[in-house]
C-alpha cells in the first residue's frame, strides 16, 4: 500500500482500557491500563466513566508525544447496539444515541464509540467501530429459552473471537469458513462460542447472566433463588443488576477482579481462594463440553483466549476436562487492536465500504 494510514484504537475493557496506534496493519504503540476494582466502584453508571476513560487515553498519548493532529481515523471496539451483521460500521448518530441509552444494555464497550467519536470529531477525522459484541449469527433454534418472552441474545466478544479463530485456521491452514472450532474468551467476562463455518451459530451470553461465572460477572444463577433476592426488599433494582455483572463471579467470591492476584492468594495457601478459582475453570469446561454438542463433536480445534488464558495453571486445569474433545490451542491476550486496525484500514483504503448502523 503506497499511503499511509494512522489510526488510534480504543478498546475499553471490563477490567481495563486499551489503547493502540497503527500505522496502517503496524502497531507502532500499545498500552493496557488496568483499572482497580475500587476505582470503577466510584462509578455508578457505566456512562459515569466515560471523562474518566477518555481522559486516560489523552494522558497516556500525550506522555508518548503523540501529535494528534498526524491521525487519519479513530477505531472502537464498539458496544451493546441493535443485533447487526459482522464489519466496519461508521460511528452515526443513530449509533450515538444506542450507545448512550444502552439500547442492549450496559457494557464497557459501549462507551468505545463515544470516545472516538468525540476525540474524531475534533480532529475532524472519521470514527469507527468493527464486530461489535452483539454480531448476531445464532441459529433460530439457539435463541429459543424456555420463556417465549425471553429470548437468547447473541452478546459476546465477537472481535477477539473471531480475529483469534482466523489466525487458529491460518496456522492450522484450514479455511475459517471451513471450520468448526470452539473459542473461549477469558477476560473479565467470558463467553464460549460455536464457530460453524464462519459463523458463530450459539454463544453464551455471559452479559445475561448465562454460562460459567467469571472475573466480574455471575454466570448462569439457580433462577429460583435470584427471584427470592430481587424481592426480597433488601437490594435495588441497580445493586442486582451490578451483582450480576460488575460485582459478580471473582469479585463476589474474593473482593478482585484480578486473576493474577488469585493465582498469588492461591500460591500463598488460601484454600477459598482454590475453591473459587477451581469453580470457575469446571464451568468453563462445561460450557465447552456443551457447546462441542453444538457441533455434534465435529470439533476441529478448542481456543483459549483472553487475559485469563495466560494463567497455565488455570489452563492446564481446563485442558484437563476438555482435551478428550479436540485440540486445544492457546492464544493469550486477545488480537483485538489488530483486528480492529485492520477492519479501519480495509474502510480507509477503500477495499471495503464502511457499513451503516441504522436504528431499525
Ligand atoms: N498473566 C496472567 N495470568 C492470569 N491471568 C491474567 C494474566 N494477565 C491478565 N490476567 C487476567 O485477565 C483478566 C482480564 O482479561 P482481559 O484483559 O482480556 O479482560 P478485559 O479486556 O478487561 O475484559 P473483557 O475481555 O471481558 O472485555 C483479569 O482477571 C486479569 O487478572
Ligand atoms: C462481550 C460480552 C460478554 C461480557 O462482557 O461478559
Amino acid at each position: 500500500m503506497n499511503q499511509s494510514f494512522r489510526t488510534l484504537i480504543i478498546n475499553p475493557g471490563s477490567t481495563s482500557t486499551k489503547i493502540g496506534v497503527f500505522e496502517n496493519e503496524l502497531s507502532i504503540y500499545e498500552k493496557t491500563i488496568r483499572h482497580e476494582t475500587s476505582e470503577l466502584d466510584k462509578f455508578d453508571q457505566l456512562m459515569d466513566q466515560f471523562s474518566f476513560r477518555k481522559q486516560v487515553i489523552l494522558e497516556s498519548l500525550d506522555e508518548e508525544g503523540f501529535n494528534l493532529s498526524k491521525f487519519n481515523s479513530v477505531c472502537a471496539r464498539g458496544g451493546l447496539l441493535r443485533p447487526i451483521k459482522g464489519g466496519t460500521y461508521a460511528v452515526n448518530e443513530a449509533m450515538i444515541e444506542d450507545l448512550k441509552a444502552g439500547y442492549n444494555g450496559e457494557h464497557a464497550s459501549n462507551l468505545g464509540g463515544l470516545i472516538a467519536n468525540e476525540i474524531a470529531t475534533d480532529l475532524n477525522i472519521p470514527a469507527f467501530i468493527v464486530d461489535p459484541v452483539v454480531v448476531d449469527e445464532m441459529t433460530d433454534v439457539a435463541k429459543i429459552s424456555g420463556l417465549k418472552e425471553l429470548p437468547r441474545k447473541s452478546i459476546f466478544h465477537a472481535l477477539n473471537q473471531k480475529a483469534v479463530a482466523r489466525k487458529a485456521c491460518e496456522e492450522m491452514n484450514k479455511p475459517y469458513e471451513q471450520a468448526n472450532l470452539i473459542v473461549c474468551h477469558m477476560g473479565g467476562g467470558i463467553t464460549v462460542g460455536a464457530h460453524s463455518e464462519g459463523k458463530v451459530i450459539d454463544v453464551n451470553n455471559g452479559l445475561n447472566g448465562d454460562g460459567p461465572f467469571s472475573p466480574e460477572r455471575a454466570g448462569t444463577l439457580p433462577a429460583g433463588q435470584l427471584v427470592e433476592l430481587c424481592f426480597s426488599g433488601e437490594l435495588t433494582k441497580n445493586e442486582i443488576k451490578k451483582k450480576l455483572v460488575g460485582q459478580g463471579g471473582l469479585v463476589n467470591h474474593l473482593d478482585t477482579h484480578d486473576a493474577v492476584e488469585v493465582e498469588k492468594r492461591i500460591e500463598n495457601g488460601d484454600s477459598q481462594a482454590e475453591l473459587i478459582y477451581d469453580a470457575m475453570a469446571y464451568q468453563i469446561a462445561k460450557e465447552i463440553g456443551s457447546i462441542s454438542v453444538v457441533l455434534k463433536g465435529q470439533v476441529d480445534a478448542i481456543i483459549l483466549t483472553g487475559g485469563i488464558a495466560y494463567g497455565k495453571k488455570f489452563v492446564a486445569k481446563i485442558t484437563n476436562h476438555v482435551d478428550w474433545i479436540s485440540d486445544v490451542l492457546v492464544y493469550p491476550g486477545e488480537n483485538e487492536m489488530e483486528a480492529l486496525a485492520k477492519g479501519a484500514l480495509r474502510v480507509l483504503s477503500k477495499q471495503e465500504v464502511v457499513k451503516e448502523y441504522k436504528a431499525e
